[in-house]
């Protein structure tokens, strides 16, 4: 059993206060380039299954409070993100570490998918909707993640639940800062505004790699797997057509250095192998102008998610009704709401 003092998170941020924490178990579960992820079981303040993640990249200069991704998470609280519960800062071989707390999910979307785990509609749906009741929220917060991809996409399959993980690459909306977003967002998920050149982030960057992210869940492959930059934002065009002159102005870019070509349509691209009301919804997202892109909450309402509402509520494969999850559309969750999660888990 480890027990040392962290920082608590409570009251959505507003106030951290040191407690004493402790945890059993040690089984990495996942590793990022400066990151290790271990699932714990935290024994006080409470008992709860927990993800611990070491990172140290930028540690030295940077105190735990500094650190963007511990300093956005703590103002963060929804049931569909990885929620941060505790930090703390240790030195391990001469490293400066800081390790951040999380909610725990025991399965990763993109493992499942190397493991050839296909999605059937009805769970691409409720997970689909979860993901962007996640984007619905960052939005709201004026947080951008600008790194939605299948390995930060947790899941509980057998609770048919998803959460959002790894804000290493987050910003807030609100700031000044633009350099160097063009090679944020990993590339099969990047916006064409990021290929072609734009430097502002905007909430329509994570709509974006939220949609495509939910074509895997929908057609179990990936939508635009480019080699490189170049070869992403030839897919790109082959389904939605050149820019336009608006849309080059909107996205505040050059004229992009590629083939025209006329626009085949995302059914044709895609072999019509999905339902309409599939199309309807993706083609709301897949839109070369940000501006002319749904927001996550317009796509919250589209039919596509109709069977969330849907009483009785529809069975799963595993012969269980789909969660309650009208309760995510809720977007001013507490910390304190989550007290009677944390003692059923005792
Ligand atoms: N809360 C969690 N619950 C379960 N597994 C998690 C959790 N957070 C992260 N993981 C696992 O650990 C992996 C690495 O975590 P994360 O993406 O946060 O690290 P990272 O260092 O930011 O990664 P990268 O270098 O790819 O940006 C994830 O892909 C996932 O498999």
């Amino acid at each position: 059993m480890t027990e040392l003092k962290a920082n608590q998170i409570t009251d959505n941020g507003q106030i951290i206060k040191e407690v004493r924490i402790s945890f059993t178990g040690h089984r990495l579960c996942g590793s990022g380039r400066f990151s290790n992820v271990y699932n714990c079981k935290l024994i006080t303040p409470y008992q709860k299954e927990v993800a611990i993640k070491n990172v140290w990249s930028d540690t030295i200069q940077k105190s735990a409070e500094e650190y963007v991704e511990i300093q956005i998470l703590s103002t963060l609280y929804h049931p569909a993100l990885a929620n941060l519960l505790f930090y703390y800062s240790q030195k391990v071989e001469e490293r400066n570490i800081h390790c951040l707390v999380l909610e725990f999910m025991p399965q990763e979307m993109s493992k499942l998918r190397e493991k050839g785990v296909k999605f059937d509609v009805l769970d691409a749906k409720i997970y689909t909707f979860q993901l962007f009741c996640a984007v619905a929220y960052l939005d709201l917060m004026k947080i951008a993640h600008l790194d939605i991809k299948p390995q930060n996409i947790i899941l509980n399959v057998e609770l048919g639940l998803l959460k959002l993980a790894d804000f290493g690459n987050a910003r807030r909306l609100n700031t000044s800062e633009k350099m160097g977003v063009s090679y944020q967002v990993t590339r099969f998920y990047r916006p064409p505004e990021l290929l072609f050149g734009s430097n502002q982030f905007s909430s329509a960057i994570d709509v974006w790699s939220a949609g495509c992210v939910s074509f895997e869940f929908f057609a179990n492959h990936t939508l635009f797997k480019g080699k490189d930059t170049v070869d992403q934002m030839n897919l790109v065009i082959t389904v939605l057509g050149y820019p336009t002159d608006e849309d080059v102005r909107s996205m505040g870019v050059k004229r992009p250095r590629v083939a025209k070509k006329v626009a085949r349509g995302l059914e044709q691209y895609t072999s019509n192998c999905l339902e309409g009301v599939v199309y309807d919804y993706l083609k709301s997202i897949i839109i070369i102008d940000p501006k002319k892109r749904k927001t996550a909450s317009q796509i919250l309402k589209l039919p596509i998610f109709d069977v969330i509402q849907m009483r009785p509520r529809e069975i799963r494969n595993s012969g269980k009704p789909i969660p309650e999850l009208e309760h995510l559309l809720k977007m001013d969750y507490r910390r304190e709401d989550s007290s009677s999660e944390e003692s059923s888990d005792k």
